[in-house]
């Protein structure tokens, strides 16, 4: 199994951090979390302070992508082995993991330059976790959701998080795409039984703002349609309409974030048995919904 647990939090900065405050708590439900920060958004869902961290910023561009170790052996680990792949590793200064409220993190990035973050031993925050609209979002023991990156570099980009972090491949999606291009895929990797914490999607360039989207997902169908309710009195364009995913069985509906990057809010997650599970290859993203032409809601 890999030293990687699960996604932890990720770390984003925001050029309109007034659009954010309203989106993030009135119309998605994220409970509001602390730090040290006073222009920072903190997104909490759980007991950590926040999962989602909204750093103000002149673009909007992702700053890391925190991935969680059970402990110091593991993070040790990690350590060893990225830089035994010839990647860099910075060990963050205690004040740097204050601010992230863990015990200890390091960084470095990606083979495509997306900056990664690995931390063992979060600070609990225990205080009642209330939602504005009282959505439960489903973390334990899975994480915070999943995070879909742009790469420039399927392969190298693949083989690293495989090879080198030691996530799970959990199947692809064959882009529909003309065969003189030759395949082109989506890769989907998970590290525990939340069917994929990360995925791979092939790029022409990495530019601002350097992600796809984040997923997070709710206890209920409700908490689903409630937000998508609120989404659609609020405006706020949606990038694929409620559907399932043929891969993680996913009902969930895409919206456009302030940051110009997309929100997936979802339920009923499949939960992999890797007992069992063996890599697959999907022929469509979803049984039903999820267009994506734009046509509701832009
Ligand atoms: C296929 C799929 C299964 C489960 C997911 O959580 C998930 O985000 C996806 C990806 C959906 C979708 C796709 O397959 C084609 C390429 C798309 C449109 C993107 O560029 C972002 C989302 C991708
Ligand atoms: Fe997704």
């Amino acid at each position: 199994m890999s030293d990687i647990s699960s996604l932890g939090y990720v770390r984003i900065q925001v050029s309109d951090p007034d659009a954010w405050r309203t989106f993030a708590f009135d119309v998605m439900g994220f409970a509001e979390g602390s730090g040290p920060d006073p222009d920072a958004l903190y997104l909490r869902m759980d007991e950590r302070h926040a999962r989602i961290v909204l750093v103000p910023g002149d673009v909007d561009r992702l700053l890391g992508v925190g991935w969680q170790a059970r402990d110091q052996r593991a993070l040790a680990r990690v350590v060893d082995t990225v830089e035994a792949a010839g990647t860099p590793v910075e060990r963050l200064p205690v004040t740097d993991a204050d601010e992230r409220r863990v015990e200890e993190a390091i960084r470095f990035t990606d083979p495509c330059g997306t900056p990664v973050e690995v931390f063992h031993g979060p600070v609990l925050d225990h205080s009642p976790v209330v939602t504005p609209h009282n959505s439960r979002f489903v973390t334990d023991g899975l994480g915070l959701g999943h995070a879909v990156l742009p790469v420039t570099d399927m392969d190298a980009a693949y083989r690293f998080y495989t090879e080198v972090l030691g996530f799970l491949p959990r199947g692809a999606f064959r882009l529909p795409t003309p065969p003189e291009y030759g395949p082109m895929r989506v890769r989907f990797m998970g590290v525990n039984p939340r069917h994929h914490s990360l995925a791979l999607i092939p790029a022409g360039a990495v530019g601002d703002p350097g992600l796809i989207h984040i997923m997070v997902e709710v206890a209920g169908l409700d908490d689903v349609g409630r937000a998508l309710d609120r989404v659609m009195a609020a405006g706020h364009p949606l990038s694929a309409t409620l559907g399932r995913h043929t891969n993680d069985k996913m009902v969930s509906f895409y919206v456009r974030t302030p940051g110009g990057w997309d929100l997936e809010y979802g339920t009923d997650g499949l939960l992999v048995d890797e007992r069992y599970y063996t890599a697959e290859e999907i022929t469509a993203d979803s049984y039903w919904g999820h267009d994506w032409s734009g046509a509701s809601g832009a």
